[in-house]
């Protein structure tokens, strides 16, 4: 099966305050439609490692592969256009501008990348709130919402430009358990139904033990597969 993502011994060091080898050989394969979780105690490099893997940090040793393509060394630029077209990101908070719409929200990583026009990412957007069972509150502003419908939202922002891997730092982190079971079951959906890969970072093991694999991460290192 095609692999979405590969990293070959990733190391990497914090210089300051003090030095610290924080990821430590960090090897492993997620493949196509996988949903895959990250655990491990606080500090011991989740967020380090995600932030490498979804290009947003580029002070690293070692290769990332994405699609099977070596993307470690590659411009600003060149990462930049990788991750807005293939990558969607979920953060425990959901970052939502709060005085746009809802639509207008989901709008904003597809307008960025320019590929279509206006019309066209406004029915995308509507495609994906239908999809997330929240079309009604297209014309809401951001900050009129409950929590839980904020994170529908932070997903279908996620996947307006149809990413293959969507990653997620503790994005049920901030969510009451019938909020964080909501979100699940639309990762689960979304592995099912579109064959999207899934790497999530999380604390909650009843989440965790329903992915198809836990990476767990002990002091910087992969100590399960
Ligand atoms: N910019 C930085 N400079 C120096 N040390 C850092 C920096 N960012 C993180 N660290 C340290 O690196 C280690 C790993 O941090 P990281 O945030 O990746 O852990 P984590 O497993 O995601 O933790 P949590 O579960 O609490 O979010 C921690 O000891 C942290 O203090």
């Amino acid at each position: 099966m095609k692999l979405v993502l590969e990293s070959k011994n990733i190391n990497k060091h914090f210089k300051k305050p003090v030095p610290f080898h924080v990821l430590k050989a960090i090897s492993f394969q997620i493949k196509n439609g996988e949903f895959v979780s990250i655990m491990g105690k606080s500090g011991s490099g989740k967020s380090t490692l995600l932030y490498i893997l979804s290009t947003m940090d580029t002070d690293y040793e070692g290769e990332l592969y994405f699609n099977q393509q070596l993307i470690t060394g590659k411009s600003n630029e060149e990462l930049s256009r990788i991750r807005n077209k293939n990558i969607g990101f979920v953060f425990q908070f959901h970052y939502l501008l709060s005085e746009f719409s809802v639509l207008e929200n989901v709008m904003l990583p597809a307008k960025k990348l320019a590929e279509k026009s206006v019309q066209e990412i406004e029915h995308d957007a509507m495609q994906k709130l239908k999809m997330l069972h929240i079309e009604q509150l297209a014309t809401k502003k951001a900050s009129r919402i409950s929590g839980g419908e904020k994170q529908r939202v932070a997903i279908a922002r996620a996947l307006i430009n149809n990413p293959t891997i969507l990653m997620g730092d503790e994005p049920t982190g901030n969510l009451d358990s019938h909020n964080s079971e909501n979100v699940f079951h639309i990762f689960k959906e979304l592995k099912e139904e579109k064959g999207l890969s899934l790497l999530i970072v999380t604390h909650d093991h009843d989440f965790a033990k329903r992915t198809d694999r836990i990476i767990e991460m002990e002091d910087g290192r992969i100590i399960s597969p």
